[in-house]
């Protein structure tokens, strides 16, 4: 199960309390190994994913599990929206998104905040689009993650997910296999403060509910019309649903 998997495997303390305080661990080096681990295709995921939003001209967003916020910069960059909160549990991410958000003099349209995709802080029917960018994989409850995230979107709005997905075909599935088993953790503990984290990473992955899994969940908790689309043989999803 999901919630079962947590970076550090001990028991006192939750899946969210280990997962903010591993991504507090590699908050300086994520966006950099973020780049290098996928060759710079995490960029073009993320513009594919924003894209599926351009037809509804969002206003008000939210960017939920915001990290450093490079999902929501493609958002501004793409949809110009009038304003964009970025939520997330990890402190230490959110320094690095309020950094980057100066440096780009952004601070009037995106304002970022702590915050809890379990149990969001805003009024029903409050955002016209919801963006996640791999950040559900790491939800302690997917389900009520979804679900408050359906309660704070308006009527017909859209929410559009990027997170990472298991490729069945061979080879890819053997090399990606490899990849994300031997050569991220390899690297991941090279560069970063926290040895588990890009362990933690792969098995993740692993036990997330992806495809038509999670495309289920999303019309359980509400979500209308909802369809997954393949990024590069399988190794990320997008998903789209209505309210
Ligand atoms: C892999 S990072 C993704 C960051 C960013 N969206 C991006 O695309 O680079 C996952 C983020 O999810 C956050 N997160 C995990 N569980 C969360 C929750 N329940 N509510 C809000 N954020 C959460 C983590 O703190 C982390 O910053």
């Amino acid at each position: 199960m999901n919630e079962n998997i947590t970076p550090y495997q001990v028991d006192d303390a939750t899946k969210k309390e280990q997962v903010a305080t591993m991504f507090n661990n590699i908050s300086g080096t994520y966006d950099f190994l973020n780049h290098f681990l996928s060759l710079g295709i995490d960029v073009l995921w993320r513009k594919k994913a924003i894209k599926e939003l351009v037809s509804i001209h969002p206003r008000i967003m939210l960017d939920v599990a915001t990290g450093t916020g490079d999902f929501a910069f493609e958002a501004i960059k793409k949809l110009q929206p009038e304003k964009i909160i970025g939520v997330d549990i990890s402190s230490g991410m959110l320094e690095v998104a309020k950094k980057k958000i100066n440096q780009r003099s952004l601070n009037e349209v995106f304002s970022v905040q702590l915050g809890d995709s379990e149990g969001l802080h805003f009024e029903d029917n409050t955002f016209d689009a919801i963006t996640v960018a791999y950040g559900v994989r790491n939800f302690e409850n997917l389900e009520k993650g979804l679900s408050d995230m359906f309660r704070v979107l308006k009527p017909n709005g859209k929410i559009v997910v990027l997170e990472f997905s298991k490729p069945k075909a061979f080879p890819v599935k053997q090399l990606y296999s490899f990849y994300f088993k031997q050569v991220t953790p390899f690297f991941g503990k090279l560069f970063s403060k926290d040895h588990r984290a890009y362990t933690y990473l792969p098995e993740s992955v692993a036990a997330f509910p992806d495809g038509n899994e999670f495309t289920s969940l999303m019309e359980k908790v509400g979500f209308k019309g909802n369809k997954q689309k393949i990024l590069t043989f399988g190794i990320s999803s997008i998903y789209i649903g209505t309210k």
